[in-house]
């Protein structure tokens, strides 16, 4: 099975360097998550994996895939899905048809295929709505499933996003901010997708959250930038230890920015 590997990325636009020279692994199975404050590079990261940028220098491979000139739809059908940290979804269409349309559009055979292999198409077609109604099951939007996305709770809105990835099928899954704007009960919910997703379904999980309570709780790695750099990487405990990382976040090494904004526990942060 695929590992993620980042080698030695630098991202540049014009004078700015969103990215210096980062490496990452991402193991089979993982959930690894990339931190850092705002600016620090995080979503040029996944849209660096994800084809939409394309690094300045250094290379992006998933297994044998070299992703680093690799257009998004090609990057998609090597089993890369990504959720959106702005909603990619229909506002006016209903959940099954936003899914449906997702996985259309990156399965889809042409009208000739179909003309000439129309039982394999219509199989395909028959295969793709039990796919579909699958993942509504398993992230549990069957009451939601005929509402337009529009009108549903923000919260219900980024777990359909998140049904919208995982209707492709991935073996490495790329959220960029799942939590943002949830309330705590929300933000409950999608934590135990988001292990559920790991767990039950085997899939690597790649996360940019802000809530880093939540990251530290369900992260088995963790990589840490500021200003387009790495300054950290290792467990949750070893990046939350790190006064590197504690000044990054706070400016002062004695703050504990790591509390738990989901089950209020303690800061788990103890700086040297
Ligand atoms: N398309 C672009 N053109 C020019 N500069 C960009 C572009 N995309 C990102 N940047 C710059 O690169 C730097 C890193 O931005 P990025 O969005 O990756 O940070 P981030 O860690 O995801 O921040 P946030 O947590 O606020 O979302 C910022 O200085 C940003 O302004």
């Amino acid at each position: 099975m695929p590992q993620l590997h980042v080698e030695n990325v630098t991202l540049q636009f014009g004078g700015l360097k969103a990215l210096t020279d980062v490496s990452l692994v991402v193991p089979e199975g993982e959930i690894v998550s990339i931190i850092g404050p705002n600016g620090a590079g995080k979503t040029s990261m996944l849209n660096c994996i994800s084809g939409f940028y394309h690094p300045t220098q250094g290379r992006i491979t998933f297994g044998d895939h070299d992703l680093s000139r690799s257009a998004p739809n090609i990057v998609t059908s090597y089993g890369i899905a990504r959720a959106f940290q702005n909603l990619e979804l229909f506002r006016g269409l209903s959940v099954v048809e936003n899914l449906l349309l997702a996985r259309h559009t990156h399965l889809r055979y042409g009208l000739l295929h179909s003309l000439l292999y129309y039982g394999k198409a219509s199989r395909q077609e028959a295969y793709n709505r039990a796919y579909v109604e699958r993942v509504i099951d398993f992230m549990e939007l069957e009451e939601h499933r005929h509402h337009p996305v529009g009108t549903l709770a923000y919260g219900i809105q980024k777990r359909v996003e998140v049904a919208r990835a995982l209707t492709l099928a991935p073996k490495l899954l790329l959220l960029d901010e799942p939590m943002a704007g949830m309330n705590v009960e929300e933000k409950e919910d999608m934590v135990r997708f988001i292990l559920d997703i790991q767990r039950e379904q085997g899939i690597t999980v790649v996360l940019i959250e802000h809530d880093l309570g939540v990251v530290m709780d369900i992260s088995d790695r963790v990589y840490v930038l500021d200003f387009g750099q790495k300054i950290a990487e290792g467990t949750p405990d070893e990046v939350s230890a790190n006064p590197r990382v504690i000044e990054a976040y706070t400016g002062v090494a004695e703050q504990r920015p790591f509390e738990d904004s989901v089950t209020g526990a303690a800061a788990q942060v103890v700086p040297a």
